[in-house]
């Protein structure tokens, strides 16, 4: 089970909801993905106009536990207040902190992101902040009371995968609360990866959205998503430098 705050979860896909050909794809690529929690942009949404075009109204809302994102926001004012929007409309508590501070390779502003997710905290928010590979931020932010630390593996939308496992590993190893690894997720491997290695969870868009076939891709994800987990809880072997036969010659007796 995922465990964010107070809320529990059997997937360990979040997706996100943006950049799909089109509504019925989009819905379908939910669906096979089996995730259980959506992101989506607060500036995206008509949140408190339900008459208006709505980029989720092919999706039973009610399957799912909504995560607004504050993309978009360049400063922690701006997050808070998009995340104070959010939770007005009613939709749900959980907030994806994104405050992003260059807009060539879209990272995270350390500064802002730690400012915006001790306000939203105090403010009873579930918070999630999206953040580097910056293992000291990682840390300050749980401390802070992060429900969750959303380190990218790479830049949104790069599908580079992920660039810097060390700190990767660093922050799994370091964290109480889940890790979810966020953004630059190009391919269900790197996906399995980030689970191999230890992480909570996974949150992708553009690998799925962006895919030739984006609801094949969804299911891919899926598979990859649990295949990584069951590898993580299973074990794997020790590497080691040399060679060691695969059949052993000890014990079997054959023939008489
Ligand atoms: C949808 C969302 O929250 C993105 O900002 C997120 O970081 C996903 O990134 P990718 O599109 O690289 O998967």
């Amino acid at each position: 089970m995922l465990k964010i705050g107070s809320y529990q979860f059997k997937s360990r896909l979040l997706l996100g909801t943006g950049k799909y050909p089109n509504y019925n794809i989009q819905r379908e690529s939910v669906e096979l993905s089996g995730a259980e929690i959506l992101t989506f942009s607060v500036r995206r949404m008509n949140i408190f106009e339900p008459n208006q075009p709505n980029f989720l109204e092919k999706i039973d809302l009610k399957k799912y536990k909504l995560l607004p994102n504050t993309a978009g926001a360049k400063t922690a004012e701006e997050a808070v207040r998009t995340a104070r929007l959010a939770k007005a409309s009613g939709l749900c508590d959980m907030i994806k902190v994104e405050v992003i501070g260059c807009d060539k390779t879209l990272l995270p502003d350390p500064v802002e992101t730690l400012k915006a997710t001790e306000q939203l905290l105090e403010e009873g928010f579930t918070v999630l902040p999206y953040t580097s590979d910056d293992v000291v931020l990682a840390r300050k932010l749980e401390e802070l009371g992060a429900h969750a630390i959303m380190p990218a593996a790479s830049p949104i939308g790069s599908g580079q995968g992920i660039i810097n496992p060390l700190y990767l590993k660093f922050i799994i190893e370091q964290s109480n609360v889940p890790v979810i690894v966020d953004a630059g997720i190009g391919t269900p491997s790197d996906a399995t990866i980030a689970m191999e290695m230890g992480a909570d969870g996974v949150l992708l868009n553009t690998a799925v959205a962006g895919a030739t076939d984006p609801v094949k891709m969804s299911k891919a994800m899926k598979l990859a998503i649990e295949a990584g987990r069951l590898g993580y809880e299973a074990g794997r072997i020790a590497k080691k430098p040399y060679a060691t036969a695969s059949s052993p010659k000890d014990g079997i007796s054959v023939g008489s």
